[in-house]
């Protein structure tokens, strides 16, 4: 290996994160490193928010058709998955080539770098045999994978992940489906809609058990009315695979079978191998620890999934603009995740920013709940089938704001958008509940849930 190679940055991992502070920062004129092993973009488009959500875009066409009996006559739906399989590999992911996106970094003025990268010391990073120091620092973007549980005689079987899911051009009559998170509940709906008989099995006592209970009704009402089984507070304890498919034996004592095994029991971040001891960091974390800089240590910066903070795309962007104004010193606000939105894209969508009531009452908050219900308002009453759903916020009494809100519905996410500012900025409770909300919107039951706080 020759002497190192002095530039101003090296970003490890081209995800989210790493390409948008790359790019930035080769677009202010430094001189940037961007090293990636596989394709740059990482997971959202490739086999994460973009596919899915493609996915999903289908499977709720195929539910919207099936609701026309009793709305507007009558309707034949026949499913299939070649088109959505197209669309995919045609308008998602270039056959998961990332020619445009390695175009568009390098367009920005950066050195793009295809391979492992690993970190050699302060400020040193290569790739076999090229080596570089980083005059600023480094950023670690290097995102998440899927968490594969001990679960006896599971290693080694043909279980799908994510990644699998997507890139599939054929379903399987039945799928077993591992955690009830996200990517379990969004993928369970979309392959059900596609006529694929589904059994989620979730280790806790309620799916989507990150946010309020209500969610958890909702989204289970939603995907038991799709025709998914789901099964609760047990967890698989043997998984064995042969040609008729996977059997799975749970705690209870029970076995269900499926064709295929999905896993989707959460992401663990890619640390490991990456050289963080050359630099005084602890390898064996779970997250990289940041500041609200981004800042993992001296001249080191970590953004995305990596940080620990929310696994989603926009939390990120958002770490990676705090990152990269930090580096070129452009200060601005530090990050803040008192405000961090999610939706879960089943249908009904569940939209959530801030705190859950539990978490806010264990913050020992003096919490008001405000709440209704979606079809008892005039937009889901004259929305008919499919318009499941509610506004539940949380207000902290003594400072008069909102901490917290949920909103599940057709138009969930869409909905979130003013519960975010509204924690954000944290409106005064009297000046939103003085607001004029437009009629009739499902954004209105927010107004509603408002008044009942
Ligand atoms: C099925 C699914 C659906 C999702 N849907 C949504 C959604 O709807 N909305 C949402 O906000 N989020 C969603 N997410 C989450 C979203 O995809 C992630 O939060 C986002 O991709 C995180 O970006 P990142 O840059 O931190 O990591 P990643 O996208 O994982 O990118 C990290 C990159 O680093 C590279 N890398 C790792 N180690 C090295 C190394 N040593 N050298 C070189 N390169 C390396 C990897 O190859 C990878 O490309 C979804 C995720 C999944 C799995
Ligand atoms: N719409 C979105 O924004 C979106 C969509 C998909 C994924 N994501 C991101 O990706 C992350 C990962 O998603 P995920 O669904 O894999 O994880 P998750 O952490 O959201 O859910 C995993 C679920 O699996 C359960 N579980 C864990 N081990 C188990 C076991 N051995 N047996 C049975 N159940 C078990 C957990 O109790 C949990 O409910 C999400 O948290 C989210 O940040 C976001």
């Amino acid at each position: 290996m020759g002497e190192p190679q002095q530039v101003d940055v090296v970003v490890v991992g081209l995800g989210v994160g790493g390409e948008e502070a790359a790019g930035r920062l080769a677009q202010a004129g430094l001189d940037v490193v961007g090293i990636e092993h596989t394709l740059v973009g990482g997971e959202c488009p490739y086999w994460g928010c973009i596919p899915t959500k493609m996915m999903i875009r289908a499977g709720n066409a195929l539910a919207e058709a099936r609701r026309i009996p009793g709305l507007a006559g009558n309707a034949q739906v026949q499913p299939d998955w070649a088109p959505v399989a197209r669309r995919i590999r045609e308008e998602a992911t270039d056959t998961w080539d990332d020619k445009v996106a390695v175009d568009r970094f390098t367009g920005k003025g950066g050195h793009f770098v295809r391979g492992r990268a690993t970190i050699t010391g302060p400020g040193r990073v290569k790739v076999d045999d090229q080596e570089w120091t980083a005059r600023r620092g480094i950023v670690i973007a290097t995102g998440t994978t899927a968490v594969i549980p001990p679960v006896d005689g599971l290693a080694g079987t043909p279980y799908w992940t994510n990644r699998e899911v997507v890139e599939t051009e054929t379903l399987p009559a039945t799928l077993l489906v591992l955690g009830g998170g996200a990517i379990g509940l969004e993928l369970a709906q979309v392959l059900a809609r596609f006529g694929v008989q589904i059994t989620i099995i979730e280790g806790s006592d309620r799916i989507l058990a990150m946010e309020e209970p209500e969610s958890s009704e909702t989204a289970a009402a939603a995907l038991t009315a799709d025709g998914i089984k789901i099964l609760t507070g047990v967890r698989a304890q043997h998984v064995s695979h042969s040609t008729a498919g996977f059997a799975v034996t749970l705690s209870d004592g029970s076995t269900v079978t499926g064709e295929r095994l999905l896993v989707a029991t959460g992401r663990a971040a890619r640390l490991g191998g990456l050289g963080l001891d050359t630099i005084g960091l602890d390898p064996s974390a779970r997250f990289l620890a940041t500041d609200e800089w981004m800042r993992a240590g001296d001249q080191v910066w970590g953004v995305g999934d990596v940080t620990g903070n929310g696994a989603f795309t926009h939390m990120a962007m958002y770490e990676a603009d705090v990152a990269v104004r930090d580096i070129l010193g452009q200060g601005g606000p530090p990050a803040d995740y008192h405000a961090k939105p999610r939706v879960t894209f089943t249908d009904p969508e569940i939209g959530a920013v801030g705190m859950t009531e539990k978490e806010a009452r264990d913050a020992g908050l003096d919490v008001q709940v405000g709440y209704t219900s979606l079809p008892s308002s005039s937009r889901g009453f004259i929305h008919g089938p499919g318009n499941e759903g509610f506004v539940k916020v949380i207000a902290d009494r003594s400072r008069g704001v909102l901490v917290g809100a949920t909103s599940a519905g057709p138009a969930g996410g869409e909905m979130l958008g003013a519960l975010a500012v509204a924690v954000k900025a944290e409106v005064p409770v009297t000046t939103l509940q003085a607001t004029i909300w437009a009629y009739p919107t499902f954004h209105r039951a927010i107004g509603e849930a408002l008044r009942s706080l």
